[in-house]
């Protein structure tokens, strides 16, 4: 489903690569969560998962084709299968739309057939938002609200894959369990970046570490858990049993 080799990204031209040779395999079916400690380089290789950046060096492939930027008709296929939830998700939709203008962007976008006001109140229920309130602006909701718009604009055209940045980290210990429990729930394949390394085991699916700009470790979430390899997975681990109760 998704194959990195050797992905190389230099932002200054003799300063550390933000990406250095990252290589990692996601077969479908398989949800990661992508941790690393800031400027590892997690943002840096979903923008370039996403075709929003290019690499120097090294090949991406997406459901077997290969992603490059380009026009928005080049990449139509990619955006038709990938739903993507931005960092800050809630201030993402436009404070001036009604949300489910917002949640029914992607569906005109991508020219697809059906009726988008039905999706749209489908979607909506599915993250738990009244689709009765369609009609109001992103003010009229809470931020965990918002951000659960964000994530229904994001699921609204039946992407393949699902990738997140951060979508959990901003929110309380309730809205995040009722966060995780809909996207596990969803049967759509989840990309999560995270710096939670607890997050990526209560995901329980495969955990990647990035550390400067390299992929240190890769697993299923409980092996890595259990008994972390690299230094930056044991940082990573240790944080968080550090946290105060
Ligand atoms: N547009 C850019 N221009 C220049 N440098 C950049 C740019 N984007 C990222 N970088 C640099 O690349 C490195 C990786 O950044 P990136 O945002 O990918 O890390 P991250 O792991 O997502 O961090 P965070 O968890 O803080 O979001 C950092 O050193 C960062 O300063």
């Amino acid at each position: 489903m998704i194959e990195v080799h050797g992905v190389v990204r230099r932002y200054r031209r003799h300063g550390a690569p933000a990406l250095d040779g990252v290589d990692l395999e996601l077969p479908a079916g398989r949800d990661l969560a992508l941790v690393g400690s800031s400027g590892a380089g997690k943002s840096t290789l979903l923008r370039v998962l996403l075709g929003l950046e290019p690499a120097d060096a090294g090949t991406v492939r997406v459901l077997g084709r290969p992603v490059a930027p380009g026009s928005a008709r080049s990449l139509r296929w990619l955006r038709a299968a990938v739903g993507v939830v931005a960092q800050d998700a809630g201030s993402s939709l436009d404070p001036r739309w009604p949300v489910g203008r917002s949640v029914a962007e992607p569906l005109r976008l991508l020219d697809l057939p059906g009726d988008p006001a039905a999706r749209v109140r489908e979607v909506l229920t599915a993250v738990d938002v009244d689709p009765g309130a369609a009609d109001r602006r992103p003010a009229a909701f809470s931020g965990g609200q918002r951000q659960r718009i964000a994530l229904a604009r994001a699921l609204v055209h039946r992407p393949t894959l699902l990738v997140a940045d951060e979508l959990l980290s901003g929110a309380d210990a309730v809205l995040r369990g009722h966060l995780l429990a809909l996207l596990t729930g969803l049967g759509t394949q989840l990309l999560l970046v995270t710096h939670d390394l607890a997050l990526a085991g209560a995901l329980a699916g495969d955990v990647a570490v990035l550390a400067a700009g390299r992929v240190v470790e890769h697993g299923p979430a409980v092996d890595v858990l259990r008994a972390p390899v690299a230094a930056e997975t044991r940082l990573l681990r240790d944080a968080v049993l550090r946290l105060p109760a």
